[in-house]
């Protein structure tokens, strides 16, 4: 037992193989592909036998956009590896290094106060010595509600922590845990039944204070009062001496420090979302705990297993691993995931081959939440602390000297016995002003450039030489709310898309910046995630040239009785039998791979589109980044249809019109297509572009369905239908006049 590691790592060999020997066939059969375009381009332009150059070209070079996609992702694939950890063989408890958690919310009507306190609670309640646990949560918003909601679960703590140490309770957060049907802990015996209940009582109580301050709150409480404009709020939890606390709670066990901090806000001032408010926690921490290693939670991502801390520290503790490693990245899993899962809440696509492909290379990509990271690592690569004056190290960190001294490490927090000096010190640090003219958000903390700011941070990080690891175990550590609605998955694609477009298309792009920094596979993957927005030019291609083809009678693809034909039927096989076989492996169903093709379509040509473009106004100065947080309150509607598999789509028009509009325009060239077979004859040249729209149509059933059968709030509105008819008609009419007078 001695002589094992802290932590094994396994390499996939047989994935390995399988997946370069896919590799290779597969981009075989797309060189065929590019050698049957090329040549029929200069055979046609040598004897213009045929109409319709431009869209050939058009689909020639989405043909092209996709491979170029598809090779970057096999980096991906390159060498998946997984790992085991071991945490019964870490040192003594009082040899282990604090951590500071940081929790970030910025809206109590989106992200209930009751689910952040759940996450701040199971936070707490981490299986770590509670005097190396520091607990920070950044109100974003100000609003007294959450500093309330933060007193309570301060209370509420008190209780819930002994009893979960006591009896082992293996689920942290209170929620969940009051839920679940099944008992846990040692239950059984009567006393822990009796507790139970107090505590469960306690837990009401909480809730109840919450909910009734919510409703006292009205008009001042409110999220648009306060947002924007705010000064600093900082307040370190402390008990209070009413003598309230009962028998349990009397043996004192050690609590973890809770801190609440509301940064200072000013309209005048750029606040930079989620990083401004993580590097506000990052300065805010280092003059109080100051520890060396920080795990990240968005506020609905609770701890739901309580054994993450130690397990990360598996990794940073572990000798035969290098200095450098930054992050221990832990997947984002969900707690509120259906069954058929319609939208792919669960990011199977992301948290499953790309992350474990990562691991095999330099480490997963920084993904936001439920990551343990070393606070040096973000102290930016070009600052050497040891060699710089306080000067240089004031135009880097700003001008607090507290700062300076914690981040030269020597700093021994007294500052917690004098509060009004604690006071001073955090409030020039959490305010909006104390940035300016410093590195913070360009080299230093979380960075600022983009609304992707793990990806974007982490990306920088391996740049500079850190590593990273990820922790996928079978019990899931960190359970959050995924996106469940239409509308909500497709303004969440929408910022990613820009964030990640936004970094694509600066000098940082991963392609042109990484080879000589990372590895070549490594920069393909960052790459391929920077990129992938850029499916909508493809898919929005598809779905409508090779119809309005078809409805002009122009052949794009080989004919049937051509070898070429052979070859685009593999690659359509080939591709979709990699993502079945991919999804089969990590646990999904056939209904999984159908339900991903399904949402690909769909987030390629609404959400991707819109955030390509909305980047792209961003460089052009004509538009100003902008995150507008998921909605984490549950409607129970919504969730009703989610759960039944059922689309919901009560959405944005924004994003309804193309939808609709492509799915008439292919029902028209699918039943234009089929006639002319009948009539004219020539199903061997047009049968590719029947079938695309057949399987276009096949495909997007759910949204025909809620087009024409269903009558429910979720449905698509008669009026969106109907104009979208009209714009896909004035689409058809225009598309075939140019068709037949240009092309
Ligand atoms: O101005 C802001 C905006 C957001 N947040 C917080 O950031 C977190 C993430 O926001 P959310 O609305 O949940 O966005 P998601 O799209 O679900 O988040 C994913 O994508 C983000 C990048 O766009 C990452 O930061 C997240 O970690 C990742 O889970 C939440 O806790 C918010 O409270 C702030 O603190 N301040
Ligand atoms: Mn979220």
């Amino acid at each position: 037992m001695d002589s094992l590691p802290l932590h094994v790592c396994h390499v996939h060999k047989l994935s390995i193989l399988l997946n370069r020997a896919y590799s290779l066939v597969h981009s075989t059969a797309l060189a065929f592909l590019i050698y049957y375009r090329v040549s029929f381009i200069f055979q046609d332009l040598n004897t213009r036998a045929t109409p319709g150059l431009v869209p050939w070209l058009l689909v020639f070079a989405s043909e092209l956009l996709l491979s170029f996609i598809w090779l970057l992702g096999q980096a991906f694939r390159w060498r998946p590896v997984t790992r085991t950890v071991f945490p019964e063989k870490l040192p003594e408890d009082d040899k282990l290094p604090a951590i500071d958690v940081f929790i970030c919310t910025t809206d109590p009507d989106k992200e209930p106060t009751v689910e952040v306190m759940n996450t701040v609670l199971s936070a707490m309640a981490l299986d770590y010595p509670p005097e190396k646990l520091n607990v920070y949560l950044s109100d974003d918003c100000g609003s007294p509600r959450t500093l309330h909601g933060m007193r309570e679960a301060w209370r509420f703590a008190r209780y819930w922590l002994p009893f979960c140490r006591r009896y082992g309770i293996k689920i942290r957060g209170s929620e969940p845990y009051f839920s679940a049907l099944s008992g846990d802990g040692s239950f059984g015996s009567s006393e822990f039944t009796t507790e139970r209940q107090k505590i469960k009582e306690r837990y009401e109580m909480m809730k109840d204070s919450i909910t009734k301050a919510r409703e006292r709150g009205g008009q001042g409480h409110s999220r648009s009062s306060t947002a924007g404009d705010h000064p600093s709020v900082i307040e370190v939890m402390q008990d209070e001496s009413d003598g309230t606390l009962d028998v349990l709670a009397a043996d004192k066990t050690k609590m973890p420090l809770l801190v609440y901090v509301s940064r200072e806000k000013r309209p005048s001032h750029p606040h930079h979302f989620k990083a401004g408010a993580l590097n506000v926690l990052q300065r805010v921490s280092s003059v109080i705990s100051n520890s060396p290693y920080i795990l990240a939670l968005d506020c609905d991502m609770y701890c739901s297993d309580p054994t993450s801390a130690r397990q990360a520290m598996c990794f940073h503790l572990d000798p035969n691993i290098p200095p450098s490693l930054a992050f221990v990245q832990f997947p984002q899993r969900f707690h509120n995931i259906s069954m058929s899962d319609v939208y792919d809440s669960q990011l199977r696509t992301l948290f499953s081959i790309p992350w474990q492909g990562l691991d095999g290379l330099q480490g997963p990509v920084l993904s936001g939440t439920g990551f343990y990271i070393k606070r040096v690592s973000l102290y930016g690569s070009t600052i050497n602390i040891a060699d710089m004056d306080l000067e240089e190290l004031k135009q880097s960190f700003g001008s607090s000297n507290e700062l300076i001294k914690s981040v030269r490490r020597i700093y021994e927090s007294n500052l917690m016995d004098d509060q009004d000096g604690l006071q001073k010190v955090t409030q020039l640090l959490a305010s909006c002003s104390y940035e300016t003219d410093t590195k913070w958000g360009k080299e230093v903390g979380f960075l600022y450039d983009s609304v992707v700011e793990d990806y974007f941070t982490g990306f920088r990080l391996h740049c500079n030489g850190w590593t990273s690891v990820y922790c996928d175990t079978s019990r899931p550590q960190f359970l959050g709310s995924g996106t469940t609605n239409l509308n909500d998955v497709l303004i969440q694609g929408t910022r990613w898309s820009s964030g990640l477009i936004d970094v694509g298309f600066s000098k940082f792009c991963p392609l042109i910046y990484g080879p000589t920094r990372i590895s070549i596979l490594g920069s393909m993957c960052y790459g391929e995630l920077a990129f992938f927005p850029l499916y909508c030019l493809p898919l929005w291609c598809f779905a409508t040239i090779p119809q309005l083809c078809l409805l002009n009678g122009i052949p794009l693809y080989p004919k049937v009785s051509s070898s070429f034909f052979v070859i685009f039927v593999f690659i359509f096989v080939s591709a979709l039998s990699k993502h079945l076989y991919e999804v089969l492996l990590t646990g999904g169903s056939f209904q999984t791979m159908k339900n991903e093709q399904r949402i690909w379509m769909i987030k390629s040509v609404t959400c991707y589109l819109y955030g390509s473009l909305d980047a792209i106004m961003k460089k052009m100065g004509l538009r100003e980044a902008s995150f507008f947080p998921t909605n984490k309150a549950a409607d129970e509607e919504q969730v009703k249809l989610y759960q039944m598999g059922k689309f919901n789509f009560d959405a944005s028009n924004i994003f309804l019109f193309p939808m609709v509009a492509i799915i008439i325009l292919n029902m028209v060239a699918f039943v234009g297509g089929l006639l002319r077979i009948m009539f004219v004859g020539d199903w061997d040249k047009i049968l590719v572009q029947v079938f695309i729209s057949c399987y276009i149509l096949i495909m997007n059933f759910p949204l025909i369905e809620g087009m024409i059968k269903r009558k429910d709030k979720g449905r698509v509105q008669p009026s969106v239908t109907l104009l979208s008819v009209i714009v896909s008609i004035i689409f058809s009419f225009l598309g075939s006049i140019i068709i037949s007078i240009v092309w």
